[in-house]
């Protein structure tokens, strides 16, 4: 049996349920449209930036992390510019292999130029669809609209969800700095929603422990966890290998709660060392539901193709394993039922049949 290579990952069919607008522009496309608006930026040509983006945001803390995205918001203020981010977006998940994707930005932060939330919200959509139209309907693409979870809008964000559920957005999310922001800050978002038969994820167990995923999940009621990665605290392993979960890692692994996981990203915010020491090991081996994500593009300068490649390098994961992780992915989207079940049966598991027989 034969390690997937790098082009045979990038053709396998892969599902995104992280991956940030404003964190996967393309370093040209940020250098031009700073031009247009005259906003300055670190550096002034495509490939210094894009290598810029990636060691400022390897800084080890989500706080300077998150700094960089100033630099992508600031370009993102205009229907033109939101329309082609968005279907450029599309293109480029389509060149990495990607079939379904769920893509997250939050809207309150694209309205400086006099956008409303709701137009910012048309303009992204607008974008997807000619992206996807452009490749012939081989991807499949949602919005999540997330709320900054040091502000106060995540009611209006969450209506806002609700009012374009028919229309390209398949739920809700909350992002930003973690430590000292707990989600039960947006109880009432978080109520609405459920109230409204409604999907959400929210941005937990990143920079901040337990307390965090445990709120996400018993107070608000999350459907999947963003991050999740330190679940592993709940998780002990003998020095003979015996391994022990306490009562939070055992629910979310029971009720097979959908942990969306960003491996380089983690390590560029200090929430992991190493691809190799990264808890998605052990958390696979445990069989949680551990899916694969990018979270920022740009920012970590990857892929779902690298990230899958890394982690085939890391832990000696074969076509099974990236096989279970897209399916898991697949399962766990906020797609109706009937149309996630054709996408594992006719696009996913028939691609992943044919790569076992060839290795
Ligand atoms: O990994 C992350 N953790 C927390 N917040 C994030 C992460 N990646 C991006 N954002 C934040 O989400 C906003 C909307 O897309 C981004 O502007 C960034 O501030
Ligand atoms: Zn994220």
């Amino acid at each position: 049996m034969t390690q997937p290579t790098l082009e045979e990952v990038r053709r396998a069919p892969k599902v995104v349920l992280h991956d940030h607008l404003d964190g996967g522009l393309r370093p040209a496309t940020v250098v031009e449209l700073a031009r247009e608006v005259g906003h300055q930026l670190p550096v002034d040509d495509a490939e210094s930036l894009g290598r810029w983006f990636a060691e400022a945001a390897d800084s080890g803390s989500l706080e300077r992390y998150l700094e960089t995205f100033d630099h992508t918001v600031a370009v993102m203020q205009t229907h033109d510019a939101l329309v082609r981010v968005a279907r450029e977006f599309v293109e480029d998940l389509v060149a990495d292999g990607v079939v379904y994707a769920e893509v997250r930005y939050a809207p309150e932060q694209h309205v400086q130029g006099g956008l409303s939330l709701d137009e910012v919200v048309a303009a992204v959509q607008e974008g997807f669809d000619a992206g996807v139209e452009a490749a012939g309907g081989r991807i499949v693409v949602r919005q999540l609209l997330t709320a900054m979870r040091h502000q106060a809008r995540s009611m209006e964000i969450a209506e806002l969800a609700v009012a374009w559920r028919d229309r390209g957005v398949a739920g809700f999310d909350i992002a930003g700095a973690e430590a000292g922001y707990p989600p039960t800050r947006h109880l009432d978002a978080f109520e609405y929603l459920q109230r409204e038969n409604s999907h959400f994820t929210i941005h937990a167990g990143e920079a901040f422990g337990l307390p965090s995923i445990w709120q996400a999940i018993q107070w608000c009621g999350a459907d999947r966890l963003g991050h999740g990665v330190r679940i592993i605290d709940d998780i002990t392993v003998d020095a003979d290998g015996q391994v022990t979960l306490g009562r939070l890692a055992a629910y979310v692994r029971d009720k097979r709660i959908p942990l969306e996981m960003c491996p380089s990203s983690n390590i560029q915010t200090g929430a992991a060392e190493s691809i190799s020491t990264h808890p998605i090991g052990l958390l696979t081996e445990l069989r949680f539901r551990v899916t694969v994500n990018t979270d920022n593009r740009l920012m970590s300068g990857t892929s779902m193709t690298q990230e899958m490649a890394l982690l085939v390098e890391a832990f000696g994961y074969g076509w099974e394993d990236l096989r279970w992780f897209t399916i898991n992915a697949m399962k766990s989207a906020f797609l109706p039922f009937d149309e996630r079940l054709a996408i594992i049966d006719e696009v996913i598991k028939p691609a992943y049949a044919k790569l076992i027989d060839q290795s």
